[in-house]
Protein backbone atom coordinates (compact mmCIF):
# COMPACT_ATOMS: atom_id res chain seq x y z
CA UNK A 1 0.00 0.00 0.00
CA UNK A 2 1.04 3.25 -0.99
CA UNK A 3 1.51 5.33 3.04
CA UNK A 4 0.91 9.01 2.47
CA UNK A 5 -0.72 9.63 6.18
CA UNK A 6 1.45 7.15 7.99
CA UNK A 7 5.39 6.43 8.26
CA UNK A 8 6.24 3.05 9.02
CA UNK A 9 9.68 1.61 9.41
CA UNK A 10 10.98 -1.92 10.69
CA UNK A 11 14.71 -2.19 12.35
CA UNK A 12 15.77 -4.43 15.02
CA UNK A 13 12.80 -6.07 16.03
CA UNK A 14 10.65 -2.93 16.40
CA UNK A 15 7.98 -1.55 13.95
CA UNK A 16 7.34 1.81 14.43
CA UNK A 17 4.24 3.39 12.63
CA UNK A 18 4.07 7.39 12.66
CA UNK A 19 0.69 9.29 12.11
CA UNK A 20 2.57 12.20 10.27
CA UNK A 21 -0.25 15.08 9.75
CA UNK A 22 1.19 17.10 11.38
CA UNK A 23 -0.75 20.29 10.39
CA UNK A 24 -3.86 18.97 11.89
CA UNK A 25 -2.14 17.94 14.43
CA UNK A 26 -2.11 14.24 13.43
CA UNK A 27 -5.89 13.83 13.22
CA UNK A 28 -6.81 11.11 10.90
CA UNK A 29 -9.21 10.93 7.75
CA UNK A 30 -10.14 7.52 6.35
CA UNK A 31 -6.56 7.00 4.45
CA UNK A 32 -4.95 7.43 7.82
CA UNK A 33 -7.06 4.71 9.52
CA UNK A 34 -6.48 2.34 6.69
CA UNK A 35 -2.60 3.27 6.32
CA UNK A 36 -2.53 2.30 10.58
CA UNK A 37 -4.60 -0.97 9.75
CA UNK A 38 -2.26 -1.97 7.15
CA UNK A 39 0.76 -1.13 8.52
CA UNK A 40 -0.50 -3.00 11.63
CA UNK A 41 -1.05 -5.75 10.28
CA UNK A 42 2.22 -6.13 8.28
CA UNK A 43 3.96 -6.02 11.74
CA UNK A 44 1.40 -8.82 12.93
CA UNK A 45 2.52 -10.94 9.87
CA UNK A 46 6.26 -10.32 10.27
CA UNK A 47 7.90 -13.17 12.53
CA UNK A 48 11.07 -10.43 12.66
CA UNK A 49 8.77 -8.07 14.68
CA UNK A 50 8.46 -8.36 18.29
CA UNK A 51 6.71 -4.94 19.43
CA UNK A 52 5.00 -1.99 17.64
CA UNK A 53 5.45 1.59 18.48
CA UNK A 54 3.04 3.92 17.99
CA UNK A 55 3.46 7.74 18.01
CA UNK A 56 2.36 10.88 16.12
CA UNK A 57 5.05 13.25 13.62
CA UNK A 58 6.29 16.71 14.87
CA UNK A 59 6.16 18.02 18.62
CA UNK A 60 2.49 19.03 18.93
CA UNK A 61 0.22 16.09 18.73
CA UNK A 62 0.18 12.00 19.56
CA UNK A 63 -3.15 11.73 17.57
CA UNK A 64 -6.10 14.32 17.65
CA UNK A 65 -8.98 11.90 16.58
CA UNK A 66 -11.10 12.38 13.77
CA UNK A 67 -10.16 15.11 11.03
CA UNK A 68 -13.03 17.74 11.72
CA UNK A 69 -12.24 19.21 8.28
CA UNK A 70 -13.13 15.81 6.85
CA UNK A 71 -16.41 15.11 8.82
CA UNK A 72 -19.36 15.63 6.30
CA UNK A 73 -23.00 15.91 7.29
CA UNK A 74 -22.95 12.03 8.03
CA UNK A 75 -20.23 11.06 9.29
CA UNK A 76 -15.79 11.59 7.72
CA UNK A 77 -15.55 11.60 4.14
CA UNK A 78 -14.69 8.54 3.21
CA UNK A 79 -13.51 8.70 -0.37
CA UNK A 80 -9.93 7.80 1.03
CA UNK A 81 -10.79 4.32 2.37
CA UNK A 82 -13.19 1.35 3.13
CA UNK A 83 -15.61 3.69 5.30
CA UNK A 84 -18.49 2.04 6.63
CA UNK A 85 -21.11 3.65 9.26
CA UNK A 86 -18.95 6.33 10.43
CA UNK A 87 -17.01 7.11 7.33
CA UNK A 88 -13.80 5.88 9.23
CA UNK A 89 -13.02 1.95 9.92
CA UNK A 90 -12.21 2.80 13.65
CA UNK A 91 -13.28 -0.07 14.93
CA UNK A 92 -11.45 -2.40 12.58
CA UNK A 93 -8.50 -0.39 14.06
CA UNK A 94 -8.93 -0.58 17.28
CA UNK A 95 -9.58 -4.51 16.96
CA UNK A 96 -5.91 -4.69 15.16
CA UNK A 97 -4.11 -3.14 18.06
CA UNK A 98 -5.99 -5.29 20.54
CA UNK A 99 -5.54 -8.80 18.49
CA UNK A 100 -2.05 -8.31 17.33
CA UNK A 101 -0.12 -10.68 19.12
CA UNK A 102 2.69 -8.54 20.11
CA UNK A 103 3.01 -5.28 22.58
CA UNK A 104 1.67 -2.19 21.05
CA UNK A 105 3.54 0.71 23.02
CA UNK A 106 2.06 4.82 22.54
CA UNK A 107 4.85 7.33 22.72
CA UNK A 108 2.70 10.16 23.30
CA UNK A 109 4.42 12.84 22.48
CA UNK A 110 2.32 15.76 22.83
CA UNK A 111 -1.55 15.63 22.71
CA UNK A 112 -3.41 12.92 23.12
CA UNK A 113 -7.38 14.05 22.43
CA UNK A 114 -10.28 12.37 21.46
CA UNK A 115 -9.99 9.86 19.09
CA UNK A 116 -6.50 9.89 19.71
CA UNK A 117 -6.44 9.33 23.16
CA UNK A 118 -8.53 6.48 22.27
CA UNK A 119 -5.86 5.06 20.61
CA UNK A 120 -3.86 5.60 23.62
CA UNK A 121 -6.13 3.46 25.82
CA UNK A 122 -6.32 0.56 23.38
CA UNK A 123 -2.13 0.11 23.07
CA UNK A 124 -0.69 -2.38 25.76
CA UNK A 125 1.36 0.39 27.42
CA UNK A 126 1.74 4.18 27.19
CA UNK A 127 5.76 6.20 27.56
CA UNK A 128 4.13 9.52 27.48
CA UNK A 129 6.45 13.05 26.92
CA UNK A 130 6.40 15.37 30.30
CA UNK A 131 4.52 17.88 27.86
CA UNK A 132 1.68 15.80 26.22
CA UNK A 133 -1.50 16.41 27.34
CA UNK A 134 -4.64 14.11 27.58
CA UNK A 135 -8.52 14.09 27.12
CA UNK A 136 -11.41 12.71 25.60
CA UNK A 137 -13.14 16.23 23.74
CA UNK A 138 -16.36 14.39 21.83
CA UNK A 139 -19.05 15.86 23.68
CA UNK A 140 -17.95 18.90 22.98
CA UNK A 141 -17.52 18.62 19.15
CA UNK A 142 -20.54 16.57 18.80
CA UNK A 143 -18.86 13.16 19.15
CA UNK A 144 -18.45 10.11 21.03
CA UNK A 145 -16.75 6.74 21.51
CA UNK A 146 -19.09 4.48 23.73
CA UNK A 147 -16.87 1.34 23.13
CA UNK A 148 -13.37 0.73 23.99
CA UNK A 149 -13.50 5.02 24.63
CA UNK A 150 -15.62 4.16 27.41
CA UNK A 151 -16.04 1.27 28.72
CA UNK A 152 -12.06 0.07 28.37
CA UNK A 153 -11.14 3.67 30.06
CA UNK A 154 -13.39 2.22 32.67
CA UNK A 155 -11.12 -0.25 33.72
CA UNK A 156 -8.05 1.32 33.39
CA UNK A 157 -8.49 4.30 35.27
CA UNK A 158 -12.02 3.18 37.23
CA UNK A 159 -15.81 4.34 36.49
CA UNK A 160 -15.93 7.48 38.13
CA UNK A 161 -12.46 9.02 37.00
CA UNK A 162 -13.34 7.87 33.29
CA UNK A 163 -17.23 9.52 33.50
CA UNK A 164 -15.59 12.94 34.96
CA UNK A 165 -12.89 12.49 31.40
CA UNK A 166 -15.90 12.08 29.44
CA UNK A 167 -18.53 14.57 31.26
CA UNK A 168 -15.93 17.18 31.21
CA UNK A 169 -13.89 17.31 28.49
CA UNK A 170 -10.79 18.40 30.34
CA UNK A 171 -7.21 17.90 29.68
CA UNK A 172 -5.10 16.30 32.01
CA UNK A 173 -1.17 16.81 32.42
CA UNK A 174 1.09 13.92 32.13
CA UNK A 175 2.01 13.89 35.31
CA UNK A 176 -1.95 13.63 36.07
CA UNK A 177 -2.42 10.72 33.61
CA UNK A 178 0.24 8.61 35.66
CA UNK A 179 -1.57 9.27 38.88
CA UNK A 180 -4.81 7.97 37.46
CA UNK A 181 -2.70 5.01 35.87
CA UNK A 182 -3.74 5.80 32.26
CA UNK A 183 0.14 5.80 31.59
CA UNK A 184 3.22 3.62 32.12
CA UNK A 185 5.84 6.01 32.47
CA UNK A 186 6.05 9.79 32.25
CA UNK A 187 10.03 11.02 30.71
CA UNK A 188 11.30 14.67 29.87
CA UNK A 189 10.19 15.18 25.99
CA UNK A 190 13.70 15.08 24.64
CA UNK A 191 14.17 11.27 26.24
CA UNK A 192 10.92 10.14 24.87
CA UNK A 193 12.20 7.62 21.98
CA UNK A 194 15.18 6.47 24.25
CA UNK A 195 12.86 5.46 26.95
CA UNK A 196 10.60 3.48 23.93
CA UNK A 197 13.79 1.69 22.63
CA UNK A 198 15.04 1.16 25.94
CA UNK A 199 11.40 -0.69 26.82
CA UNK A 200 11.43 -2.54 23.02
CA UNK A 201 14.67 -3.31 24.03
CA UNK A 202 13.58 -5.37 26.94
CA UNK A 203 10.44 -6.74 25.48
CA UNK A 204 12.10 -8.37 22.78
CA UNK A 205 14.63 -10.52 25.26
CA UNK A 206 11.05 -12.03 26.47
CA UNK A 207 9.74 -15.29 24.60
CA UNK A 208 7.19 -14.40 22.53
CA UNK A 209 4.82 -17.48 22.70
CA UNK A 210 4.25 -16.26 26.16
CA UNK A 211 4.04 -12.63 25.20
CA UNK A 212 1.50 -13.51 23.02
CA UNK A 213 -0.55 -15.46 25.24
CA UNK A 214 -0.07 -13.13 28.11
CA UNK A 215 -1.83 -10.28 25.51
CA UNK A 216 -4.50 -12.60 24.72
CA UNK A 217 -5.50 -13.62 27.77
CA UNK A 218 -4.97 -9.50 29.48
CA UNK A 219 -7.72 -9.30 26.19
CA UNK A 220 -10.18 -11.95 27.17
CA UNK A 221 -11.53 -10.42 29.98
CA UNK A 222 -12.53 -7.31 28.04
CA UNK A 223 -13.31 -9.02 24.66
CA UNK A 224 -17.10 -8.02 24.88
CA UNK A 225 -16.24 -4.56 24.55
CA UNK A 226 -15.66 -5.27 20.75
CA UNK A 227 -19.43 -5.50 20.66
CA UNK A 228 -20.41 -3.21 22.27
CA UNK A 229 -18.14 -0.51 19.90
CA UNK A 230 -20.13 -1.89 17.01
CA UNK A 231 -23.25 -0.78 18.72
CA UNK A 232 -21.53 2.68 19.21
CA UNK A 233 -20.52 3.18 16.11
CA UNK A 234 -23.28 2.71 14.46
CA UNK A 235 -25.42 4.86 16.99
CA UNK A 236 -22.61 7.57 16.25
CA UNK A 237 -22.89 6.60 12.66
CA UNK A 238 -26.91 7.74 13.10
CA UNK A 239 -25.83 10.70 15.28
CA UNK A 240 -23.52 12.58 13.01
CA UNK A 241 -26.21 13.30 10.87
CA UNK A 242 -28.15 15.47 13.49
CA UNK A 243 -28.21 19.02 14.11
CA UNK A 244 -27.05 18.55 17.43
CA UNK A 245 -24.06 17.20 16.36
CA UNK A 246 -23.20 19.25 13.48
CA UNK A 247 -23.26 22.22 15.54
CA UNK A 248 -20.36 20.75 17.94
CA UNK A 249 -18.40 20.28 14.64
CA UNK A 250 -19.31 23.73 13.12
CA UNK A 251 -18.04 25.47 16.20
CA UNK A 252 -14.85 23.40 16.21
CA UNK A 253 -14.58 24.73 12.49
CA UNK A 254 -15.90 28.16 12.79
CA UNK A 255 -13.62 28.43 16.41
CA UNK A 256 -16.63 30.07 18.31
CA UNK A 257 -18.42 28.99 21.14
CA UNK A 258 -20.36 25.94 21.10
CA UNK A 259 -24.00 26.18 21.79
CA UNK A 260 -25.93 22.65 22.46
CA UNK A 261 -27.78 24.32 25.12
CA UNK A 262 -31.04 24.86 22.42
CA UNK A 263 -30.99 21.18 21.97
CA UNK A 264 -31.79 21.16 25.80
CA UNK A 265 -35.69 21.83 25.31
C1 LIG B 1 -5.88 19.42 20.30
C2 LIG B 1 -6.32 20.84 20.63
C3 LIG B 1 -6.81 20.92 22.06
C4 LIG B 1 -5.08 21.76 20.47
O1 LIG B 1 -5.46 23.09 20.71
P1 LIG B 1 -4.47 24.28 20.29
O2 LIG B 1 -3.13 24.05 20.87
O3 LIG B 1 -5.20 25.55 20.64
O4 LIG B 1 -4.29 24.17 18.72
P2 LIG B 1 -5.35 24.44 17.59
O5 LIG B 1 -5.11 25.80 17.02
O6 LIG B 1 -6.74 24.12 18.02
O7 LIG B 1 -4.93 23.31 16.52
C5 LIG B 1 -3.81 23.48 15.64
C6 LIG B 1 -4.24 23.15 14.25
O8 LIG B 1 -4.60 21.78 14.18
C7 LIG B 1 -5.95 21.65 13.73
N1 LIG B 1 -6.57 20.50 14.39
C8 LIG B 1 -6.38 20.05 15.63
N2 LIG B 1 -7.12 18.97 15.88
C9 LIG B 1 -7.82 18.72 14.74
C10 LIG B 1 -8.77 17.72 14.37
N3 LIG B 1 -9.14 16.73 15.20
N4 LIG B 1 -9.28 17.78 13.14
C11 LIG B 1 -8.90 18.75 12.27
N5 LIG B 1 -8.01 19.72 12.56
C12 LIG B 1 -7.47 19.70 13.78
C13 LIG B 1 -6.62 22.96 14.15
O9 LIG B 1 -7.77 23.20 13.39
C14 LIG B 1 -5.49 23.94 13.85
O10 LIG B 1 -5.38 24.18 12.46
P3 LIG B 1 -5.74 25.63 11.86
O11 LIG B 1 -5.44 25.50 10.39
O12 LIG B 1 -4.88 26.61 12.58
O13 LIG B 1 -7.19 25.85 12.14
C15 LIG B 1 -7.41 21.30 19.68
O14 LIG B 1 -6.86 21.41 18.38
C16 LIG B 1 -8.60 20.45 19.62
O15 LIG B 1 -9.43 20.46 20.51
N6 LIG B 1 -8.77 19.71 18.53
C17 LIG B 1 -10.02 19.04 18.21
C18 LIG B 1 -9.91 17.60 18.47
C19 LIG B 1 -11.21 16.92 18.07
O16 LIG B 1 -12.26 17.52 17.97
N7 LIG B 1 -11.10 15.61 17.84
C20 LIG B 1 -12.18 14.76 17.50
C21 LIG B 1 -12.85 14.40 18.75
S1 LIG B 1 -14.20 13.35 18.56
C22 LIG B 1 -14.14 12.38 19.99
O17 LIG B 1 -13.46 12.65 20.88
C23 LIG B 1 -14.97 11.15 20.18
C24 LIG B 1 -15.06 10.38 19.00
C25 LIG B 1 -13.98 9.43 18.88
O18 LIG B 1 -13.23 9.13 19.73
C26 LIG B 1 -13.97 8.85 17.58
C27 LIG B 1 -14.41 7.57 17.48
C28 LIG B 1 -14.54 7.02 16.26
C29 LIG B 1 -14.20 7.75 15.14
C30 LIG B 1 -13.71 9.02 15.25
C31 LIG B 1 -13.61 9.58 16.50
C32 LIG B 1 -13.11 10.96 16.54
O19 LIG B 1 -12.09 11.22 17.17
O20 LIG B 1 -13.79 11.80 15.95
Amino acid sequence: MELMDVLYDKQSGIAKITINRPKVYNAFRARTVQELIWALRDAWDDNTIGVVVLTGAGDKAFCTGGDQKARTSDGYDSSGGLGGGIGLEVETLHATIRNIPKPVIAAVNGYAIGGGHVLHVICDLTIASDHAKFGQIGPKVGSYDAGYGSAYLARIVGEKKAREIWYLCEQYTAQEALAMGLVNKVVPHERLYDEVDEWCEKILQKSPTALKMLKYSFNADTAHIEGISQLAMGSLAMYYGTEEALEGRDAFAEKREVNFRKFRT
